[in-house]
């Protein structure tokens, strides 16, 4: 992702807690600002300096510090990579809760400080759900350490119950760095499932998509892991860019149809293929959908999934990418793509080449849309004709302008989309509380507070 670039003169990467803490103090006493990073592979910037703040990238702390494996929780420094994370659990017989297509450079503390959603949500749910403990050093003047529901870190450990007081470590759950910096976390992790199997579908509208999700739910119920979705500009993409085959024999009727991609996780693969098996079969019977394939081994499994994990990769082939990220009720989904595609023709946008293609594909298990417009260039005139324009479309719609990947440099001028004046109002007013120097990744998550940086103070650059 080439959007967001930034310059700072100073890179640190501590090893520790302590020496986290350390940087901190000493940047709350000389009001240096600081851009929490960790395997920078977010999209919307907010690992990024924008000024010349000091990148605090936490790549050296990558221990796991303990692993208990009868209740499943693993408690880990932020820096640990996620895949090195799955496969320190996968031999133990559990897995993460989450999984992505940056797995394996970004770092779990990035995910937690991002809520990270990812491609299996619909069945583990989100990290609100299943961190059960977080270490953050806190931007004041000692660079206080705060554990809460940490092994050891005083107070109640990691538990799944626990009731007392405000539930403090949900705060820092997507708050991509701006109340303190996570370092680390205590995370509830599932059994890793014996039997895993992957089909494809092809279906002739987006309503029949809807259809299909509602058939899965009920014929699959819990083993279902994934529910994806892809239009058809989405595969023409992958099999122009990457080395991707149709896993289709014929072309689909009208040259176009939306492909859906479903995932089931259990325990019994007999038992679970014969369910996944008799929905396609159900499916292709009742003319719901026009074209079904079934993997038959681990290798088609992947082969499938990465029909749709390549989707960026070959979007980011084609053009320069303005991603878009978010939710929208069923109901509106692809009305938004649509409309999208519709501004591009009536603004000529597309006939001059401006535009390439506009992509729509995404979780859709979560209602989660992904929006990639593929354009010649970023300028002004492009970004001007997409946005606020989105947003606004986004907003009739009661959907969410950030779904999973969150609001970084890009997206905090438009917060307001998606949340109400008062609730803008006490976001701004918690984040003075935990950073009284506005030091944390300012100009960014939120719109510009008037209460900081603190009052009486020069600004932070
Ligand atoms: O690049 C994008 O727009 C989406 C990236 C990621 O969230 C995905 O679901 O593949
Ligand atoms: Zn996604």
């Amino acid at each position: 992702m080439d959007k967001y670039k930034g310059n700072s003169p100073v890179v640190l990467k501590p090893k520790s807690t302590d020496e986290v803490s350390k940087i901190i103090a000493y940047c709350y006493k000389k009001r240096i600002a600081v851009v929490p990073q960790g395997g920078n592979t977010g999209l919307v910037g907010g690992g990024v300096p924008v000024y010349d703040e000091l990148v605090l990238n936490t790549e050296g702390m990558n221990q796991v510090r303990d692993f208990d494996d009868v209740s499943g929780i693993l408690t880990t420094d932020a820096g640990c990579i996620l895949e090195v994370l799955s496969n320190y659990l996968a031999p133990k017989g559990y897995m993460m809760p989450l999984d992505l297509g940056a797995k394996g450079s970004c770092h779990i503390g990035g995910n937690v400080s991002t809520n990270a959603g990812g491609l299996r949500l619909l069945r583990y749910g989100s990290l609100h759900g299943s961190v059960l403990g977080i270490e953050a050093v806190l931007p004041d003047e000692h660079g206080t350490v705060i554990s809460v529901n940490m092994p050891g870190g005083g107070g109640a450990g990691p538990l799944r119950k626990d009731n007392t007081g405000y539930d403090l470590k949900q705060l820092f759950i997507g708050a991509e760095g701006t109340l303190g910096i996570v370092t680390g976390v205590s995370i509830l992790t599932p059994r890793l499932p014996s039997a895993v199997n992957v089909a494809v579908l092809s279906v002739p509208d987006f309503n029949s998509v809807k259809t299909v999700f509602k058939e899965t739910r009920a014929q699959l119920g819990e083993i279902l892991s994934a529910f994806e979705f892809w239009d058809q500009e989405g595969l023409d993409l992958v099999l122009d860019h990457t080395g991707a085959k149709s896993p289709f024999e014929t072309a689909p009727e009208g040259g176009r149809a939306f492909y859906v991609l479903i995932e089931t996780s259990g325990s019994n693969k007999d038992h679970d293929d014969e369910k996944l098996g008799g929905l396609l079969e159900k499916l292709l019977e009742e003319g719901i959908c026009a074209d079904g394939t079934l993997a038959q081994d681990e290798t088609q499994a992947a082969n499938l999934w990465s029909l749709r994990e390549s989707l960026p990769e070959a979007a980011g082939k084609l053009g320069k990418v303005y991603k878009f990220d978010v939710s929208v009720p069923l109901s509106e989904y692809y009305s938004l793509v649509e409309e999208t595609r519709a501004r591009f023709v009536e603004n000529g946008m597309a006939e001059d080449g401006t535009i390439k293609t506009t992509v729509g594909y995404g979780h859709i298990g979560d209602s989660n849309l992904h929006i990639n417009i593929v354009a010649k260039e970023y300028n002004e005139r492009t970004e001007s004709a997409i946005e606020p324009w989105i947003y606004e479309a986004v907003a009739k719609r009661n959907g969410s302008i950030s779904a999973e990947h969150g609001l970084g440099v890009m997206k905090p001028n438009h917060v307001h989309y998606s949340k109400t004046e008062p609730a803008i109002a006490l976001m701004q007013q918690l984040r003075r509380v935990f950073d009284p120097r506005g030091i944390l990744n300012p100009g960014k998550y939120l719109p510009p507070s008037e209460h900081l940086p603190e009052e009486g103070q020069e600004k932070v650059k």
